[in-house]
């Protein structure tokens, strides 16, 4: 089962239908607008409709469709205008400033859905021998121009390979805890599939509901639970790969000391090599229980040192979430408004106050899952640690609702953007002695570019941060910021807005020794600080690789390896 695509939003995120996370009569928007210091009313900037948008005419000729239709079947090539407005591009910040200004030049000239491994081969080998640039696209969620379309100057054909239809799961391995699976198939999905065989994957990514299999391993991503199921490239056991150079299977032994793993070449390519038509990946049984739970704590460093001794003593644990001062009071506050102050609110406030908890706290959500045995024990050595490093447990309801609207908080994106706000993340990772640093320094960068790009000098910048992955050495940083727009330049002004606020943040990244990506990718927007990060020999063995698989450099041009931000 796959998911119609007109059931979608192709200019925004989630149902086509879907209810307004942040109505327009809600009080929320004054607090907004008066902590972005914006003293007049917030416009109303809806998105263009599909009619109003300008789209380039299809530069499919009659033969070529012919062939394609011979390929994949003839209702699986599609050049009509949703089809290819949706498939223009991904879901980035970036990306949404283009599609809902109607610039959509980027459209691919087709979208073709191959339904098997073997369509998808045929495609990418026609593909290469005409020079026909293919896309491939899973649930089009990158965040890093990863999907673009057609690339600025591209004179080539451009298709993008939607592989939607490709949704089996096509077995499980319950010795050796392995499952198998076709790389369309989205989250939900699979996650039923696999359930109904009483085992999990365990990734979930925030953007779960509207991405695939393939995607994930692509883009290497991480779920929100990746301390106890893993990231992509650690859960990956094999993959299938269409590439112009054939199909490439990659090997599957639990440990092989045969020359580097090539497992790892396919986690990150990002459609850059060829379409992973199918993934084995590690399964674990369905926990037999759960348990979320909260604590504060008076600073952030502390709660770092909390998940840094958590995760160095072992303990197994699912997810700990910190957030920072900022994200803790912006959630806190936009949760806590419209709503009635009661009596059972000022006594916790008090309460809060007396343990010194209420100036600037930070929240701390651990998740753990297993078996009861288990869990029982992780609570306990977690909370013992927890005490030790001054965190306050504030009971199980920060948990239950976290997990809860897990995958909601990005809803509220496109009825930011209706309101002249913008709102961008991006995320990173370092190791523990250097993550205060990290914080700070890329904090401040996205702070002082985000005033440096508005006239108005009372106007400036929400800016918040939580570490959302951990591992004994280090962990990763989340920032989310939320902006006034700069309406008065138009799409050329608000894209020269993103880049400066995207520009300071990766160059300060990059000065204070973090990746330049932990779990988006690379696509276009990260290639530029990709060379500092792998260095001359690294840089040139990637391209050493792209250019043995895909000598004529048809599959998804100008990602990766490009240079490309802002395109
Ligand atoms: C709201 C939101 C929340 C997000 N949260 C997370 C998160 O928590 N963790 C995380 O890791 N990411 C997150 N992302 C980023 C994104 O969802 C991930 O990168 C995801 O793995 C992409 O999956 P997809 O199926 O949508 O892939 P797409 O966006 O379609 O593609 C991503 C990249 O992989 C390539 N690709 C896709 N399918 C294939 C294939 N079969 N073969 C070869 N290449 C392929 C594409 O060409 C592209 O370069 C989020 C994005 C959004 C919009």
């Amino acid at each position: 089962m796959t998911i119609d695509r007109t059931s979608l939003r192709w200019n925004g995120w989630g149902p086509a239908a879907q209810p307004d996370a942040l109505p327009k009569e809600s009080p929320a928007w004054q607090w907004i607008a008066d902590a972005l210091g914006i003293n007049t009313p917030l416009p109303e900037t809806p998105a263009t409709p599909l009619e109003k948008c300008t789209l380039p005419a299809s530069g499919l000729d009659g033969e070529t469709r012919l062939e394609l239709e011979r390929i994949v079947g003839a209702n699986q090539v599609h050049t009509g205008d949703y089809e290819r407005a949706f498939h223009a591009r991904g879901k980035s910040y970036h990306d949404l400033l283009h599609v809902r200004a109607g610039n959509l030049s980027n459209a691919p000239d087709a979208v073709v859905y191959p339904r098997s491994e073997d369509e998808t081969q045929r495609l990418v080998e026609f593909a290469a021998a005409r020079d026909i640039v293919l896309v491939p696209f899973g649930g089009g969620s990158s965040v890093v121009g990863g999907v673009t379309g057609r690339e600025q100057g591209e004179k080539r054909l451009c298709i993008t390979v939607d592989t939607t239809l490709m949704t089996s799961l096509l077995s499980i391995d319950e010795t050796a805890m392995t499952a198998t699976a076709q790389a369309g198939i989205y989250g939900p999905a699979l996650d039923k599939a696999l359930a109904s065989q009483g085992v999990r994957l365990g990734h979930y990514p925030q953007s779960f509901e509207y991405s695939t299999l393939g995607g994930w391993v692509a883009a290497r991503g991480a779920g929100q639970n990746s301390i106890r199921y893993g990231r992509a490239d650690k859960w990956l056991v094999s993959a299938h790969v269409a590439t112009p150079s054939g199909l490439w299977r990659t090997e599957a032994t639990p440990g092989s000391a045969a020359a580097p793993n090539l497992n790892q070449m396919v986690a990150g390519s990002e459609g850059t090599l060829g379409i992973i038509t199918e993934a084995t990946f590690k399964v674990h049984s369905l926990p037999d229980a759960e348990d979320y739970r909260g604590y504060l704590f008076r600073s952030f460093a502390e709660g770092a040192d909390a998940i840094r001794r958590i995760v160095q003593s072992e303990i197994p644990t699912a997810m700990l979430r910190l957030s920072d001062a900022d994200e803790t009071f912006f959630f806190r506050t936009l949760g806590g408004i419209g709503k009635e102050h009661g009596l059972k609110d000022n006594l916790a406030e008090a309460y809060l106050r007396l343990r010194g908890y209420a100036d600037r706290p930070c929240a701390l959500i651990v998740g753990l899952e297993g078996s009861a045995a288990n869990v029982s024990h992780a609570r306990d050595r977690v909370a013992r640690i927890m005490s030790a490093c001054g965190g306050l447990h504030v009971g199980r309801s920060p948990g239950t609702s976290w997990k809860a609207g897990r995958f909601h908080g990005p809803m509220v994106r496109d009825p930011m953007m209706d309101h002249g706000l913008g709102v961008d993340t991006l995320e990173t990772s370092t190791f523990w002695s250097n993550i205060q640093t990290l914080h700070s320094a890329v904090r401040e960068a996205i702070d002082t570019s985000i005033r440096e790009t508005l006239d108005d000098p009372s106007a400036r910048g929400i800016v918040m941060a939580h570490i959302s992955h951990a591992y004994p050495d280090g962990a990763s940083l989340y920032f989310t910021f939320v902006f006034p727009r700069r309406l008065d330049r138009g799409l050329e002004g608000e894209v020269a807005q993103w880049l400066t606020i995207k520009r300071a943040a990766s160059d300060a990244i990059a000065a204070h020794n973090g990746t330049i990506s932990h779990h988006h990718g690379v696509g276009t927007d990260h290639a530029p600080w990709l060379g500092q990060e792998k260095g001359p020999v690294g840089m040139q063995m990637l391209g050493a690789v792209k250019q043995s698989l895909d000598p004529k450099g048809v599959m998804n041009p100008g990602k990766v390896l490009g240079d490309g931000i802002g395109n």
